[in-house]
């Protein structure tokens, strides 16, 4: 992208970030432009930063040092303003976050009844509309534990939409899906792209079912940010460190910490 993008275009810009957790730094020196419209995969092994690259978003984590923008504005501290940030950007998170007391449309419905002053008549038809989005238009009455796992993932989709954020963000979306789930879930991410209009951003292990509906990848090691380019790119790079983790070797230049290679190999 170029740098004379117009602000408009661009939903997302970090620029020289360093992002701490207590004392230790986990990413620095991370520039980042994400252009409206775009899916972006955020790839790089376990433990390497790429939740809390999210949690800088959505303003959880406050950066140690850079800018962070996002829909046009630097994300705030003050509470309310990062409230109103937040009605903006659509969370999509592995565990999905239902409450199995509720049914399907009440949870769909939870964000609009928080935030929004709309009558119950309106909310209704918008939880319908956003049910049929994601092809579960006559799931409303279930609750979450007559659902599979791919239902349940379409069903936090749904609820992450509901207050049409133009911007979304999903961490590992096909975390315990089969292929098949998987494959529903990556088309329903590309399709509620291109046709809301949205800007989507994609952590997730999952590098070949989702560089097909990605426009741009980043591969975060070490620490930074080694890759950023088309799929294409990614997939014809000779740089070891990528190479590494594509191939998931263990033996290479990318530093595991020893807790999380002990952890993995035991
Ligand atoms: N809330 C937190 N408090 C302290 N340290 C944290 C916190 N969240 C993450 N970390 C640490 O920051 C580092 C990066 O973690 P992060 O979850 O961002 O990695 P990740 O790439 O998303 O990993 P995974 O792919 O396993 O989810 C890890 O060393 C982790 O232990």
């Amino acid at each position: 992208m170029s740098p004379d993008t117009p602000p408009q275009d661009i939903a997302v810009r970090l620029t020289d970030v360093r992002l701490d957790r207590g004392t230790r730094t986990v990413l620095s020196g991370i520039d980042l432009t994400v252009p409206r419209g775009s899916i972006t995969a955020v790839l790089g092994p376990s433990g390497s930063g790429k939740s809390t690259l999210l949690a800088a978003l959505t303003g959880e984590l406050v950066p140690a040092a850079g800018q962070v923008e996002v829909l046009g504005q630097a994300v705030p501290q003050r509470q309310r303003a990062l409230l109103e940030l937040r009605k903006g950007i659509g969370v999509l998170l592995q565990g999905n976050g239902l409450l199995t007391d509720l049914t399907v449309a009440e949870n769909v419905a939870l964000p609009l009844r928080t935030h929004t002053k709309l009558p119950r008549p309106v909310i209704d038809r918008l939880v319908a509309m956003k049910l049929h989005a994601v092809g579960l238009r006559t799931a409303g009455d279930l609750y979450p534990r007559e659902l599979s796992g791919g239902m349940a993932r379409r069903v936090a989709l749904a609820r992450a939409l509901a207050l049409d954020p133009p911007l979304m963000v999903y961490d590992e979306p096909l975390t315990g899906l089969d292929p098949i789930a998987s494959g529903v879930i990556m088309s329903l991410i590309s399709r509620l792209n291109d046709s809301l209009g949205l800007t989507s951003i994609i952590v997730t292990h999952h590098v070949h079912e989702t560089l097909p509906v990605a426009d741009r990848a980043i591969v975060i090691a070490n620490g930074r940010i080694v890759f950023s380019g088309t799929p294409a790119e990614l997939e014809a790079t000779t740089d070891p460190l990528v190479l590494q983790f594509l191939r998931g070797e263990p033996d290479g230049p990318i530093a595991f910490d020893t807790a999380e290679r002990s952890r993995e190999t035991a």
